[in-house]
């Protein structure tokens, strides 16, 4: 069996050269560099199984560079190795995706101990277990295959057997509430219901009426028994939604059920015990809440047995392109439509968008595309939602200096001896600058008056007395 690669990233020489010494006796191939920038190249172009990353190097910090190293199509586990004990960092490392946070003081065996046990983990995660744990994860429709999504698929592998609490962080539109129903379809409570609550849409003054029931006659109008949402999660899935939403009172209330496990429809006489499974899902932080005292800590506590993080659309790698295609061809077949197919400048201009609302934002541009191309066979930029383009097109646009940089070229260049006036020098700057903007501005709307205006915020008259000025043909 060949030896696992290490990579030592350390600028101090002694450490490198010793730990070198001891992995090799110890049966790895161990392979070191100096600075990110080596360290980076290094683990692209090489598939290494772990990584010794030291956080202060000489060109900035360690832990800026966990995500690009486990990002590699090999993910190695990160040791963060350190002279400096700093609890923060090592809380980041560890969210970060790091294997463990590990002091230079440390004796050589202990360091040994903690990579041999990365390597015995990585071996059966790697052989068996968890690649046949995603493999056989039913998915529920969660489109994609960046490094990113991979890993929050391994992470809902991981949590959905059992019954632990688990809680959904991620941006808005992420797929947050997709990734609970894949927890519910992978866990043994698969077979029993998914009861989902609104928590932003909980009435706080019927909010116990309606997650724990009532008796028939308890008030006005409670013409019958009826069950709360607590006790229809039994045996299934309570799906607590924007459970950064929940009232404070009703917080309480809803620790209350969790520490006993019993509930009392109102106006009952008898208990009654609920067993149900419990994942939440917020895009909020729960820890600010809790330091500012809008969320329970003890209630936090609860929900947050395991956690399952969603990246957002702009940081996964390809998944762009994979999901267009998915719901393309889904919005396509729902209508009857013959099946669409897309240009590469629209992958490239979606791909080029940040996406703020997510994958939500992204289903509804796509059907809007198909639904304006449903006579064509092609979806051409055109077909894209106007206000999307118009972003995706002032981005492209947007002057280097607005986006915190000089523009290229900026430098003062003298086209002879003689040196200007500032004046004259900032004139002729200015108007090889609007001449620029100008073209690029034609260029990117298709030549249309009505959006260079829209997009440049200038006055019809002064965008035609600038084209006049500088000759320039719309
Ligand atoms: N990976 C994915 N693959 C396919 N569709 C997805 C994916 N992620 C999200 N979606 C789709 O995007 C839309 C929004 O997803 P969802 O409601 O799960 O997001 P959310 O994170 O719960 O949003 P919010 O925080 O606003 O409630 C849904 O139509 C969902 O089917």
């Amino acid at each position: 069996m060949n030896p696992q690669n290490v990579l030592i990233l350390d600028d101090d020489g002694d450490m490198n050269y010793a730990l070198c010494r001891v992995l090799q006796n110890a049966g790895y191939a161990a392979h070191a560099a100096t600075t990110l920038g080596q360290g980076l190249e290094q683990v692209r172009k090489k598939n290494f199984d772990a990584v010794f990353l030291d956080v202060r190097l000489p060109d900035g910090n360690g832990l800026s560079i966990i995500p690009d190293i486990i990002g590699q199509p090999s993910h190695p586990e990160v040791i963060i190795i350190t002279g400096n004990s700093d609890p923060d960092g090592a809380e980041l490392a560890i969210t970060s995706g790091a294997w463990d946070y590990i002091e230079k003081t440390d004796s050589m065996t202990e360091i040994i101990a903690t990579l041999d046990r990365a390597m015995d983990y990585r071996r059966e995660r790697l052989g068996t277990k968890k690649v046949r744990q995603v493999q056989s994860l039913r998915r529920e429709h969660i489109v994609g295959e960046s490094p990113q999504i991979v890993r929050t698929l391994e992470r809902v592998a991981q949590c959905a057997p059992g019954d632990v609490s688990v809680l959904v962080t991620g941006e808005t539109g992420t797929g947050k509430e997709l990734c609970a129903k894949a927890i519910h379809n992978n866990s043994p409570q698969a077979s029993g219901p998914f009861i989902t609550v609104d928590c932003a849409a909980l009435p706080e003054q019927i909010a116990e009426s309606l997650l724990f029931g009532h008796a028939r006659g308890t008030f006005t109008g409670a013409v019958r028994d009826t069950q709360g949402l607590l006790l229809q999660a039994s045996g299934g899935t309570l799906f607590l939604d924007e459970v950064g939403e929940l009232p404070l009172s009703v917080q309480k209330i809803f620790l209350r059920v969790l520490q006993e496990r019993m509930v009392r429809p109102l106006g009952a006489k008898k208990e009654q015990p609920c067993d149900f499974r419990l994942v939440a899902a917020t895009n909020r932080n729960l820890d600010e809440m809790i330091s500012a005292g809008t969320f329970r800590p003890d209630l936090a506590f609860r929900i947050r047995g395991a956690s399952v993080e969603l990246p957002p659309l702009r940081n996964r790698e390809g998944d762009v392109h994979l999901l267009v295609e998915h719901y393309m061809a889904l919005v396509a077949d729902r209508n009857g439509w013959d099946p669409k197919e897309c240009g590469s400048d629209v992958i490239a201009a979606l791909e080029e968008y940040d996406w703020p609302g997510n994958v939500r934002e992204l289903v509804h541009a796509v059907e809007f595309a198909v639904t304006a191309a449903r006579h064509e066979s092609q979806i051409y930029l055109k077909h894209l939602p106007p206000e999307l383009r118009a972003k995706i097109v002032r981005k492209r646009i947007t002057p280097d200096a607005e986006k915190g940089g000089l523009p290229k070229n900026f430098e003062y260049v003298a086209d002879d001896e003689s040196i200007p006036t500032m004046q004259e020098h900032r004139n002729k700057v200015v108007s090889q600058a609007e001449q620029g903007y100008l073209k690029h501005l034609l260029a990117s709307t298709g030549g249309s008056i009505k959006r260079s205006v829209e997009l440049s915020g200038l006055s019809q008259s002064r965008f035609y007395a600038l084209l006049k000025k500088y000759k320039i043909k719309s």
